[in-house]
């Protein structure tokens, strides 16, 4: 059988749905049968190359569509192919052109150095010998692994293990990767490596990468394009400015002024919603560059510091849905 690709469509779901049976105790011996559509009828593509932000509050069915993508779970309906493979029917073949870096899990052996997981991959994948070579002494630069090689995974820092997990993923240069949660618990210094490392990953070798995130800083410095999945259904699929407008998400800007004052007179729509003492909070259209308002607060006020507080996923999201209520 010969496999076509779309080259529209590396990743490509028409109408695919996950139901899961689920059995729950009632009482003693007494059981209730129920049905979660963890993901409903959900169709998009991917092209070739393109990093995609998957997004969505707790239980909206990222995960699950992730493990259909990788061959994990069968859907219950619909068509889903990536990179022209049937995920589910060919998992081990699929498993050599994919990566997948689960934030919240490790794919390396807690109890051996780094290098000792990259070993054992290089065997598992078959990966040829010039090939591993050059792809870890890669990764070994670009995020900055030579002195973690022989410790142990266990002893590493949350940011130290995350890189050495990306690494992992990439060893057999796959040509798309999953990543769930990659800069989660991460400080700014380690997310912004990690953020990079992507950026230049997709850039140099075109590595399509669908990115599941609850930062909308990730999304916002490394997807052009953004899908909100919620109870299963596709709600939006854009770039991020859209999705900001769709949703009127706000950003705050915190003021810190030398002394104690009345509200801080903003233009609209920027306006105060909150003093403490010296410090004031100002909501402003996300959409909105914060650069005036600061030059304004700046010329006015005694002002002593300041910094500006990106909305988080879960508000745009809230937000997006009382607009449509309204509307
Ligand atoms: N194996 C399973 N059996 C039964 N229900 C499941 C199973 N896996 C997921 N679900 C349910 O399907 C829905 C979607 O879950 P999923 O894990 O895909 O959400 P998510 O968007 O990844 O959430 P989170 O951000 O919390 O990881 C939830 O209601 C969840 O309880």
């Amino acid at each position: 059988m010969t496999v076509t690709e779309d080259a529209d469509g590396f990743i490509e779901l028409d109408r695919v749905e996950k139901v899961f049976d689920v059995r729950k105790k009632t009482g003693f011996l007494k059981r209730e049968r129920r049905q979660v559509r963890a993901v409903d009828s959900i169709s998009f593509r991917v092209a070739r190359g393109e990093m995609v932000g998957y997004i969505g509050p707790n239980g909206a069915g990222k995960s699950t569509t992730i493990k259909m993508l990788t061959g994990i779970l069968t859907p219950s309906g619909g068509r889903l192919r990536v990179a022209g493979i049937d995920p589910s029917r060919e998992r081990t073949r699929l498993a050599h052109r994919i990566g997948v870096v689960f934030g919240q899990r490790t794919t390396l052996w807690w109890d051996l150095p780094l290098i000792d997981s990259y070993r054992l991959m290089h065997r598992m994948y078959r990966i040829p010998d010039a090939r591993y070579r050059a792809n870890l002494d890669r990764c070994v630069e670009l995020l900055q692994l030579a002195d973690l090689l022989d410790v142990p995974v266990r002893q590493l820092s949350l940011g130290q293990r995350m890189r050495g997990d990306i690494a992992a993923a990439l060893l057999h240069d796959p040509e798309v990767l999953y990543l769930d949660e990659p800069t989660i618990g991460l400080d700014v210094i380690s997310k912004a490596r990690v953020r990079e490392f992507l950026r230049d990953l997709n850039a140099e070798r075109g590595t399509t990468v669908l990115l599941t995130t609850h930062d909308l800083q990730d999304i916002e410095q490394l997807c052009s394009r953004v899908m909100v999945i919620d109870h299963g259904r596709l709600m939006y699929d854009g770039p991020l400015a859209g999705l900001h407008e769709a949703g009127e998400s706000e950003r705050t800007l915190v003021v810190d002024l030398d002394r104690e004052l009345p509200p801080i007179d903003a233009p609209a729509p920027a306006r105060v919603v909150r003093v403490e003492g010296p410090r004031q909070w100002l909501a402003f259209p996300a959409a909105q560059s914060a650069a005036p308002l600061v030059a304004r607060i700046a010329a006015e006020y005694p002002l002593v510091d300041l910094s500006v507080r990106e909305p988080d996923i879960e508000a745009v999201i809230a937000r997006m849905y009382e607009e449509r209520a309204i509307t």
